[in-house]
């Protein structure tokens, strides 16, 4: 993957303690202070997180070696903010409980099969990472092991015995990252049980979710940013829209039900699969995904478009894609955003054609910094 667009390494394996010792409330008013710095008017109230604690559906855990008796152990546990330094701890109050039973038992196996924590400096150990999803809908859950090799010694033995004591784990994937890469999962991977992917369900469309692919990692929080999402764009049966940065599809499908017709528009390889996968198996008609850079994508856009959702990575939109989005004039765009800084910053560039009519933050991930906040910006 040569583009940053990939939120793994800022979302899931650090271990933030900044906003840990502080009331939830706090957080909130220190999230809407933010949103105001950096618009500087009237926004509405940040919609709470309705489970701040517990809310992670994803989680990464990462391996390192400790010293047992002189020798050396495998652990599981996150990097201390600002350093390359896994502090070995498993559970965590941000992770769905049952998430974090099934970490316990990887490590005991881990351990029980002498696996290492890979090390590059000694040459020893493949494990690299471990990340477990959950359907929100299903409850059924996604064991994938990254590891520097191919072989992974006694995966049948590892994957029988946490089948055994977690039925609710439908699948176990191996993923091959043999390169330095700040990212959790490379493209290269083996299914070692299961079907390699897990269904979720928002409303009545059900979603695969593959390892690789993009899904919002607080499920509860994502109904209602996508209920407001949805109440901002007030798609007509008329409409053609654009779901920019779309994911496995879940906004485009969703957007489906209102427009004419809607364009999703991805980069990922594997999102963009699930994403067509996604349609196909709620036999939806009137949605479309390309796969490619938004910024090239878009160029090509010879319809008229009415509405724009974009919902990009932490990195915000290209000048580029921002300067085609002024070409098609879309009436509105609702622009979601993880990184408000970003959004604030691509909202300056269109700021002479588009009003900026709403803002809404959320409180996507309590007890860290991050903010989510959705903007609606209609043409002058
Ligand atoms: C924050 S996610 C949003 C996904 C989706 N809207 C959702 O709610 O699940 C951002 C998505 O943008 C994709 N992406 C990042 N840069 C891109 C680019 N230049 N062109 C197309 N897609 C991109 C990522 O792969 C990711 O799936």
């Amino acid at each position: 993957m040569s583009k940053d667009y990939n939120d793994d390494i800022a979302f899931d394996t650090l271990d933030t303690t900044a906003f840990e010792q502080m009331p939830y409330k706090e957080q909130l008013q220190v999230k809407e202070k933010y949103i105001k710095s950096l618009f500087n008017r009237e926004f509405l109230p940040i919609v709470p997180n309705p489970v701040p604690r517990g809310y992670r559906h994803k989680a990464v855990l990462s391996a390192t070696n400790v010293n047992v008796n002189n020798n050396q152990q495998i652990r599981l546990g996150l990097f201390i903010e600002g350093t390359t330094k896994i502090k070995p701890k498993l559970g965590h109050f941000l992770h769905d409980k049952e998430i974090d039973l099934v970490f316990e038992t990887v490590e005991k196996l881990l351990i029980k099969y002498k696996h290492k924590a890979y090390a590059k400096n000694y040459r020893q150990g493949i494990i690299k990472h471990v990340m477990i999803r959950k359907s929100f809908k299903t409850g059924d859950l996604m064991v994938i092991f990254s590891t520097q090799l191919n072989n992974f010694p006694n995966h049948k033995k590892i994957v029988n015995e946490l089948i055994a004591l977690h039925p609710n784990v439908k699948t176990v994937i191996q993923n091959i990252h043999k390169k330095d890469s700040k990212f959790v999962l490379l493209e290269e991977q083996r299914i070692l049980y299961g079907k390699g992917f897990i269904i979720d369900s928002i409303g009545d469309i059900d979603f695969k979710i593959s390892a690789n692919a993009f899904y919002q990692i607080n499920p509860m929080q994502m109904f209602n940013l996508y209920d407001k999402v949805f109440e901002f764009a007030g798609i007509e049966k008329t409409d053609v829209v654009i779901d920019a940065y779309s994911g496995i599809g879940t906004i485009t499908l969703l957007a489906s039900k209102y427009a004419k017709k809607v364009y999703g528009l991805e980069i990922n390889p594997a999102s963009h699969k699930d994403a067509i996968d996604n349609k196909r198996m709620n036999q939806i008609t009137n949605a479309e995904f390309i796969l490619g850079d938004v910024e090239h994508t878009l160029e090509n856009f010879t319809d008229k478009v009415d509405t724009l959702i974009m919902d990009p990575a932490r990195d915000g939109a290209s000048l580029k894609f921002i300067q085609t989005v002024l070409k098609l004039k879309p009436k509105k765009i609702v622009y979601v955003s993880c990184n408000p800084d970003t959004q604030e910053r691509d909202y300056k560039q269109l700021r002479n054609f588009y009003n900026l009519t709403k803002i809404l933050p959320f409180d996507m991930f309590s007890y860290t910094p991050h903010v989510e906040n959705i903007v609606l910006l209609e043409l002058k």
